[in-house]
C-alpha cells in the first residue's frame, strides 16, 4: 500500500520537480521507508542514438536515493554517490526505480538504489547522505518549501 509523505521535495527539482519544465520526469511513491518509482527518458536525454546519457542515469539515481530522506524524516545532502552501469538504458522505455536506506550511522545515511528495464538491471547505486539541519539551505536566500518546516530537528542530535 502506498503512503503519502508528510514532506514533498522542491517543486523545481531537476529530477522530479513538477514545476520544472526541464525535469527528468522522475515519479516516485513510498511504501513504508522504501521508495518506488518510474521514469521514461526520451531524445532530450540521449548519450548515443536510442540510449540514455550516463549523466542522466546518475542524476536520476541522486534524486531517487535522496527521496529516501522523506520517509526517513531526515533532511540531508549527498556526500558521495557511486553508480554502476549494468545494462543498456534505452530511451522510450519506462524504467522502474527502487531505493532504500541500508544503514544509519549517526548523521551518515547509507542509501542504495536500482534502475531496471523489466527484469534487466540497468544501473545500481550506493550513496552516502549526510543528515543536515534544514538551516543548511538558508544561505541561498530562497524560500524553502513550506513542508520542510520543522523537518528533522537538530541534525547534530541525530
Ligand atoms: C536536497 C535534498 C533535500 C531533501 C529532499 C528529499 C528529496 C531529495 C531528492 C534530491 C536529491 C539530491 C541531493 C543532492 O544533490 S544534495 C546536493 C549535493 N551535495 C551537496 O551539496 C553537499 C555538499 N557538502 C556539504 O555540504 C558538506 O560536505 C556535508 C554536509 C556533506 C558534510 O559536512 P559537515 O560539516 O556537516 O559534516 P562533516 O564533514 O563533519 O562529516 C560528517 C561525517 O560524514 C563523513 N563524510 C562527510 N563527507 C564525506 C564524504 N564525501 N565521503 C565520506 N565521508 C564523508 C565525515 O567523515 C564524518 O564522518 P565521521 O567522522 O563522523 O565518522
Amino acid at each position: 500500500m502506498h503512503s503519502a509523505p508528510a514532506r514533498t521535495h522542491d517543486p523545481m527539482c531537476m529530477g522530479c520537480g513538477h514545476a520544472n519544465p526541464g525535469n527528468l520526469g522522475v515519479r516516485v511513491w513510498f511504501e513504508g521507508q522504501r521508495v518506488h518509482g518510474e521514469v521514461l527518458l526520451d531524445e532530450r536525454h540521449s548519450g548515443a542514438p536510442g540510449y540514455a546519457h550516463g549523466g542522466a542515469i546518475a542524476a536520476i539515481m541522486d534524486d531517487l536515493l535522496g527521496q529516501v530522506l522523506i520517509p526517513l524524516d531526515r533532511p540531508g545532502v549527498t556526500a558521495t554517490i557511486t553508480v554502476d552501469f549494468r545494462g543498456p538504458a534505452l530511451l522510450g522505455r519506462t524504467l522502474s526505480l527502487e531505493s532504500w536506506c541500508e544503514k544509519i550511522d549517526g548523521r551518515k545515511l547509507h542509501m542504495r538504489g536500482e534502475i531496471r528495464d523489466g527484469d534487466t538491471l540497468v544501473a545500481e547505486a550506493r550513496a552516502l547522505f549526510i543528515h543536515v539541519d534544514v538551516s543548511h539551505w538558508e544561505a541561498s536566500g530562497q524560500p524553502l518549501p513550506e513542508s520542510w518546516q520543522g523537518w528533522g530537528g537538530e541534525a547534530q542530535n541525530a
